[in-house]
């Protein structure tokens, strides 16, 4: 049985693959880029098992080389990089790791909701370059977040932890699904947008977390930007494929919005002479939600067993489910 990784792993963390049976592992050496297209189709040809992540693009061309392929264990919740169609077709099991992540991906969110809206990063750079002069008035003032109006796009798993944050913050919470997350509203006071133009006028800070998806790509672009307050900040912690980049650089420029949070782009890693990069009120991370070494650690330890699991003939932890 051959199982491939696709990226380097530490050894001891994929010990439970090496004890399958007749399995051979075959790893990719390196952790910081991801394995290139013309290897991944060399190898997947004749797997059984693959450990793969977000940055493999496992697309009809490459599952339709894969025909000894019966599961695929991504290291991470979202799996808009997989064809779940062909995957289905082929009778492929497609295990990922929704709750053990969503914590370090809802602190992450909440840190750069803070961080744009008080300016952190321009602040910081003015100490660190000896460009501090004194104490002033209004330099560096953003806007406040205890009491203003938060609204989520995405009231799942992730969206729920980011409106606990916000509760202990005061701040009204506005959601839009597309349908009503009762759990939500019952914890965190959290109302049912169920129009999303109400949650874009009456936001502060409009944070996005729906999975990647058909439906979902470029569901931001200019109508929604100009809908939300000029005032308000762009949370981006889903995928990068869902917002329109060039709208949102033209809002963000003309000052339709005030600022931009962004964990995800639409191309990763996002080149360094994008226009987004280009302005002063947009924060951009290199897709870190989840990176705390605890929660990292325990994505890799279930994708891990979802993969054994799935190749023992035992049920997955977390199997996603074809819709
Ligand atoms: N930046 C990072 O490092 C990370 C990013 N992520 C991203 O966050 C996403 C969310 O994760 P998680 O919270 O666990 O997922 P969940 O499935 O728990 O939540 C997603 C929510 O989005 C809603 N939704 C789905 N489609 C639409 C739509 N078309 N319009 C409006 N709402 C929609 C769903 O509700 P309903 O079905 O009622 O519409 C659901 O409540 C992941 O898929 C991933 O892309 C996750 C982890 C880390
Ligand atoms: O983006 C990260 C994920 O786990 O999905």
């Amino acid at each position: 049985m051959k199982i491939l990784v696709t990226r380097k792993l530490p050894k001891e963390m994929i010990k439970p693959l090496y004890e399958i049976p007749d399995s051979t592992v075959v790893m990719f050496d390196q952790e910081e880029i991801p394995m290139p297209k013309k290897d991944l189709l060399k190898e997947i040809r004749n797997a059984d098992g693959i450990l793969a992540n977000l940055t493999d693009d496992l697309n009809r061309e490459v599952l339709k080389e894969a025909k000894q392929l019966k599961v695929i264990s991504t290291m991470a919740v979202g799996y808009d990089n997989i064809d779940m169609e062909e995957a289905e077709k082929r009778g492929i099991k497609v295990g990922h790791t929704p709750y053990v992540l969503t914590e370090a991906t809802a602190d992450l969110t909440f840190a750069l909701l803070l961080s744009v809206s008080r300016n952190l990063p321009q602040a910081a750079s003015i100490v660190k370059n000896n460009q501090w002069k004194s104490w002033s008035p209004f330099s560096y003032t953003g806007h406040q977040v205890h009491g203003a109006t938060i609204g989520i796009i995405g009231m799942g798993r992730i969206g729920l932890s980011v409106a606990r944050r916000a509760k202990g913050f005061s701040m009204k919470v506005l959601y839009h699904n597309r349908s009503r997350h009762i759990e939500s509203e019952n914890e965190v006071g959290a109302i049912y947008c169920e129009d999303i133009d109400t949650l874009l006028a009456q936001s502060d800070y409009v944070v996005l977390l729906v999975p990647g998806s058909k439906q979902t790509t470029h569901m931001f672009g200019e109508e929604q930007f100009k809908k939300m307050k000029n005032k308000a900040y762009f949370i981006n912690t889903s995928r990068g494929t869902n917002v329109d980049e060039q709208a949102l650089f033209h809002a963000l420029k003309e000052g339709e919005i005030k600022g931009a949070g962004l964990d995800v782009f639409e191309s990763e890693p996002i080149q360094g002479d994008h226009p987004l990069l280009e302005l002063d009120n947009v924060l951009a991370l290199p897709h870190i939600g989840s990176a705390s070494i605890e929660t990292r650690t325990e994505m890799a330890e279930l994708t891990v067993t979802n993969l054994k699991n799935g190749l023992t003939g035992k049920p997955l932890v977390y199997e996603v489910q074809y819709n």
